[in-house]
């Protein structure tokens, strides 16, 4: 049970898409009978009307959604909002997305992680640039600068040389392409839990190949096939997986954990590569928010032991300062008799210890918990 005989509501506010894949019944069994009820928010509503809830769930955009979490945040300050706008809004640009990556630091003596040599396009006129094709060499992969999860955000061009510039439309990322074996890695984080698994990706490009090639090939999605075919071993057969070694655990759950408190994140997954010229150095592409946790095998427990985590966590901290604050008040009341006056209130008493403390007005809206 999450908490002794007290039930937690955990509300849930996703596009049509992501509620069929995630909210399935075997989930919602299983929290409830761990005291936890999930349920549905309904967007054509205020926020701050529905509930209760312990926490809120949610893969929304769009400044009005933003504004209703904000409300409700104010109205339930001890609510937990999974995750904060704030820290998500740094993967809705595939260089900010990135930049927490280069300025991660982990001691590791046998592999090594970076990013591939990127650079971001804003107009035409840089992309035919010769400054800019002295930073990168083809072929690259030109991605929409913006991740917003927009069928456009993944339409993605493979381009193998100049010829292949004509027809991206900036603002783009040109990222170079690594070769990898055409096997991706995907690394799943729910808070502390980490899940890395295997999905097919873009296949080497050799020099020969290279000069034979014409301008680009466009893509979109390439490691996401439909969910079915993804959960079964079938795939890894079918793809040819097998033969494909994971990268150490504890490498990639260093990164992960890293990246979490990086981003003050709980819910997100990581696409890594594995470099074939070195055989050791790992490069992380893409990270996504919220990504699709029902392809990983027992997504139902490792979601339901993470929401216990959290709203019990919460729970707790709340009684502890429930505590303090009353165990405050008796020592303020028993000072101010010693004193022969009168007790003020709380924020007073302190005031009168520490003269510019109490001011929690324009504090961030930093309510996701991190351990
Ligand atoms: O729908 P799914 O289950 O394939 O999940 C998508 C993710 O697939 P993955 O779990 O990484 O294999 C997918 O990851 P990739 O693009 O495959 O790296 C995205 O996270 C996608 O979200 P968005 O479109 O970027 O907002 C995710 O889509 P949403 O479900 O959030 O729309
Ligand atoms: N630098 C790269 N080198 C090699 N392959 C890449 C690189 N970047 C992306 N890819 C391939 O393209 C796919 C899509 O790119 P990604 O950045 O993950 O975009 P999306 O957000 O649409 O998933 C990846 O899953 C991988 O197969
Ligand atoms: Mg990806
Ligand atoms: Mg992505």
């Amino acid at each position: 049970m999450a908490g002794e005989g007290r039930r937690f509501g955990i509300g849930y506010a996703l596009l049509p898409k992501k509620e069929n894949s995630f909210i399935r019944e075997s989930l919602v069994k299983l929290a409830r009978s761990r005291g936890i009820d999930l349920v549905k928010i309904d967007t054509g509503r205020p926020l701050v009307d529905q509930g209760p809830f312990d926490c809120v769930l949610h893969k929304l955009y769009g400044e009005d959604w933003r504004s209703q979490l904000e409300d409700f945040r104010y109205q339930n300050p001890n609510a937990v909002i999974l995750d904060s706008p704030t820290a998500i809004e740094r993967l809705h640009d595939r260089i900010s997305m990135l930049q927490v990556v280069s300025e991660l630091k982990i001691e590791n003596q046998n592999e090594t992680f970076g990013i591939p040599k990127q650079i971001v396009i804003y107009d035409k006129e840089t992309l035919f640039d010769n400054q800019t094709w002295e930073l990168l060499k083809f072929p690259v992969i030109a991605k929409p600068l913006v991740a917003d999860g927009s069928a456009k955000s993944h339409k993605m061009a493979l381009v193998f040389n100049p010829e292949g510039l004509n027809k991206l439309k900036p603002p783009i990322v040109l990222q170079e392409f690594v070769n990898h074996g055409g096997v991706i890695f995907k690394v799943y984080v729910v808070g502390e839990h980490v899940k890395c698994v295997k999905r097919k990706s873009l296949p080497d490009v050799s020099e020969e190949k290279l000069n034979s090639l014409e301008g680009s090939l466009s893509f979109s999605q390439v490691s996401n096939l439909a969910t079915h075919q993804k959960s079964d071993d079938k795939y890894y057969k079918m793809m040819h997986l097998e033969d494909t070694e994971l990268p150490p655990l504890s490498f990639m759950t260093d990164i992960a954990r890293g990246l979490r408190r990086a981003m003050n994140l709980n819910l997100f997954n990581f696409d890594v590569i594995r470099d074939t010229r070195f055989g050791n150095r790992y490069l992380i592409i893409d990270i996504n928010y919220f990504p699709g946790y029902s392809k990983m095998p027992g997504y139902e427990t490792v979601l339901t032991d993470f929401f216990c985590d959290m709203v019990c966590r919460k729970d707790r901290e709340v009684a502890v300062e429930k505590d303090l604050v009353e165990e405050f008040s008796q020592e303020v009341v028993i000072a101010a008799a010693a004193d022969g006056r009168q007790a003020l209130s709380c924020e007073e008493e302190v005031r009168k210890i520490v003269p510019n403390s109490c001011c929690s007005d324009g504090e961030e809206m930093e309510n996701s918990i991190q351990v």
